[in-house]
């Protein structure tokens, strides 16, 4: 092979594994595609899998694509080479079979075109054990991006940088850690989101909990569980703490009155690799929290009014729209639970700052919305309509504190109505006194605290600082920065 060729292979490999959300994936294609930049990108990745595969017929050709002969990296440089021509041949099957599980629900379905991949992939010189757990790999590979790409739309850089985060979350950002053993062991990696509510913390966790790895089983010719199963999610805030437990972790029959029938709790139902979403962590009692902690800690849980251990072996995923660190200097979330859940710490950016950033975004997300809502793509004339009644009804300067659920729910009330006019700013003052009543009873907000918060509600009615100044007595410039730290100002 010539140093050339060699090259190529190497670039090759390097793109096979590469977060698809990120720069690097991008400069690859281009290097090995050879396509003009401005290329469409469907005609970048063309030219990448032409140029892909007039070589892997070379190598055949030449009898050197049997990675049996190889050794050391340059079998694993071939090998990455090969698995990134078999993945994009298969990328359209896969696909249809992502839409065909959607269809079918819980039921494995069965997959077609795997004995043919696999019979690909061993003609390369793959055990047929590493042929299947590549397939599975694979598998993942395109459902990961499916879902993160689709759940998670937008495209203002923290966006991007979020489905990039996102893509780490689920095969780490060194897929030789993943490759190396973690594919297998990625539920330890627990994974808490932080965000407002309505930002997508609910899409994100979907989308890492529907990408875990599921294994082939060649005897069914198909995954061993369907990715449908492979998420369930609760939201803590809903029950009362003695429903809860029930809830989380089941009861036996004759635990309490009322219990009539055992009953399977969700950590009882999440499958082997699957993920359980803790949606609304930081409402839990402390009682709850200590029994979340032995699951992650060691593993087992105990169903309401028995005495024997059940194994959990899926993996977490948390949520919290509350200031968890202040929670835990006032001794209402525990730090050692907090430490267990944040494998890693994903912020999901409010609607205003994305649109601030991008104000497109609005288009994308609106576009997504009304497909999501009409079950097929809608016209661009559609679109156009009801982003004319939000800039007439709420102008630019709007700062959306529902997210995307408020904007979901005023693409139906235009649809219905014409109009939106916005989450009125007394409902808004009224909440925010609310939970600055509820606080200060709490005894949860140091002094700065305090003033900032009643800043910022001067602020909400009174729309000045030199109007919040001359009522506080503080100068300007610190009325602005405790309007500021209380997230009030634009
Ligand atoms: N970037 C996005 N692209 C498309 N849809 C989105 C995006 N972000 C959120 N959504 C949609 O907005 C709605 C609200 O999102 P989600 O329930 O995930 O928010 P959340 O942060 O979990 O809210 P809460 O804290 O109140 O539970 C969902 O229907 C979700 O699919």
């Amino acid at each position: 092979m010539t140093d050339q060729e060699w090259a190529f292979l190497e670039t090759v490999a390097r793109a096979a594994f590469a977060n698809p959300f990120g720069d690097t994936r991008d400069d690859l294609d281009i290097a090995i595609g050879g396509a003009p930049r401005g290329s469409s990108s469907e005609e970048i990745l063309e030219s990448v899998l032409s140029r892909v595969a007039t070589q892997v017929e070379s190598l055949r050709r030449r009898g050197l694509a049997d990675l049996r002969a190889q050794g050391g990296s340059r079998r694993e440089v071939l090998r990455r080479f090969c698995l990134f021509h078999v993945f994009h041949r298969y990328v359209d099957h896969f696909d249809g079979l992502i839409q065909t599980q959607l269809q079918e629900g819980d039921k494995p379905c069965r997959v077609s075109f795997a004995r043919q991949a696999l019979e690909e992939l061993s003609g390369f010189g793959l055990t047929a054990e590493e042929a299947e757990r590549t397939f599975a790999v694979f598998y993942q590979l395109r459902r990961a991006f499916y879902f993160i790409r689709s759940g998670l739309v937008g495209s203002s850089p923290s966006m991007k940088v979020l489905r990039r985060h996102l893509w780490d979350c689920v095969f780490t950002h060194d897929v030789r850690w993943f490759e190396a053993g973690l594919w297998n062991r990625m539920e330890e990696f627990s994974i808490l989101l932080l965000g407002e509510t309505g930002t997508g913390k609910g899409a994100a966790a979907a989308a890492i909990g529907r990408s875990g790895f599921i294994p082939y089983d060649p005897a069914r010719n198909g995954f061993t569980e369907s990715f449908t199963r492979n998420f369930v999610a609760i939201n803590l805030s809903q029950y009362s703490e003695g429903v809860l437990e029930s809830e989380l972790f089941g009861h036996k029959k004759g635990s309490f009155t009322g219990a009539v029938e055992n009953h399977e709790g969700l950590f009882s139902r999440c499958a082997p690799h699957g993920v359980i979403f803790l949606d609304e962590i930081g409402d839990v009692s402390i009682p709850v929290q200590i029994k979340l902690l032995q699951v992650l800690q060691e593993r087992v849980f105990f169903p309401v009014g028995s005495h024997e251990p059940r194994r959990f072996s899926g993996r977490i995923v948390a949520a919290t729209n509350r200031p968890l660190d202040e929670m835990m200097v006032n001794g209402k979330f525990r730090e050692d639970l907090y430490y267990r859940l944040c494998s890693d710490v994903v912020t999901i950016p409010p609607l205003r700052e994305r649109l601030k950033e991008e104000p497109e975004e609005l288009e994308h997300l609106l576009e997504a919305i009304l497909r999501r809502i009409a079950g097929q793509p809608v016209s661009a004339r559609e679109r156009q309509l009801v982003q004319k009644v939000l800039q007439r009804d709420l102008g630019r300067e709007y700062d959306w504190p529902g997210n995307v659920r408020e904007l979901e729910q005023a693409v139906k009330r235009i649809i219905l109505t014409g109009r939106y006019q916005g989450v009125q700013r007394e409902k808004g003052k009224g909440d925010a006194m609310e939970r600055l009543a509820v606080r200060l009873r709490d005894g949860a907000l140091n002094a700065e605290e305090v003033l900032a918060a009643y800043c910022g509600l001067l602020y909400d009615t009174h729309g000045t600082y030199e109007e919040v100044a001359r009522r506080t007595q503080l100068d300007r410039r610190t009325v602005k920065k405790y309007v500021q730290m209380c997230g009030r100002e634009q």
